[in-house]
């Protein structure tokens, strides 16, 4: 086990991502951990005691409900006041798809000092499970991905969920997170440009695969990139490299950590 950052692999019933997302850590040189949400309930471990919390993907608590909404109510209930102070004191927390569910169902995003909940991850316009290769562009300067992906990067990565349409309760919103740089990924073609369907798989807002907070330390995204660490991983042209996008991804995480 290297000697990295140490990073808490959430999980519960249902969660299906985090082995994938446990080997890209410890690929990436971090030291990771599986948790089950039980062990934050009963006190067993603390969020606290790691650098990096990460929320993979899944089906938690058989997307009952909404897809996340249990998950995050069980995390903040019992440890909402870890994460908090996780998040103020900049260290990494990243949601990917079935997570970013969860960060936006625990209102860590998008942090715009709403009190209500002003975004949501509705039902996919096609109406049906999307699973497949989309394309992404990083969209603004991060400071967790920044330094290895900065903005302007297109990327191959997959997807697959079934409530992935990003959507704002008012423009104003859109607008925020915009003007902030909280807008982190968009859907696009191969080539790098605006692009519906099926590019966008589920028809988000202004083409929306990921966001981060204002500080830029909670980051959810619904792509997956622990499914893209190898070049074998990809469709085309893309699977000739040994490794992929994601573990460019991974590799940012942990240097920030480290820097930390
Ligand atoms: N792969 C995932 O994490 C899927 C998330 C969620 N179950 C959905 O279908 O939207």
């Amino acid at each position: 086990m290297p000697d990295g950052p140490k990073v808490a692999v959430l999980r519960m019933e249902g969660t299906n991502c985090e082995e994938e997302a446990y080997l890209s850590f410890l690929r990436s040189g971090a030291s990771p951990q599986y948790v089950h949400v039980k062990q934050v309930e009963t006190g067993k471990v603390r969020i606290g005691d790691f650098d990096i919390l990460f929320i993979p993907g899944g089906f938690s608590a058989g997307d009952y409900i909404r897809a996340g909404v249990i998950f995050a109510s069980r995390l903040m209930a019992a440890a909402g006041n870890q994460v908090k102070r996780f998040v103020d004191e900049g260290r990494p927390v990243i949601g990917v798809c079935n997570g970013y569910q969860v960060l936006a169902e625990a209102n860590l995003l998008p942090d715009l000092g709403y009190e209500e909940r002003v975004i949501s991850l509705s039902f996919n316009r096609s109406n049906r499970f999307e699973c497949r290769h989309t394309y992404v562009k990083v969209m603004s300067r991060n400071r967790v991905i920044g330094d290895l992906m900065p903005a302007g990067t297109v990327f191959q990565v997959p997807v697959a969920h079934a409530e992935g349409r990003f959507t704002a309760s008012r423009e104003q919103v859109l607008e925020r997170l915009q003007e902030g740089g909280q807008v982190l990924f968009t859907y696009c073609s191969p080539g790098g440009t605006d692009a519906g369907y099926p590019w966008n798989p589920n028809g988000s807002a202004m083409n929306i695969a990921g966001i981060s907070n204002r500080e830029g330390n909670v980051i959810g995204l619904m792509p997956h990139p622990e499914r893209a660490y190898y070049g074998f991983q990809m469709a085309g042209a893309e699977r000739a490299s040994i490794y992929g996008p994601g573990k460019t991804f991974f590799d940012a995480i942990v240097r920030y950590a480290i820097r930390k």
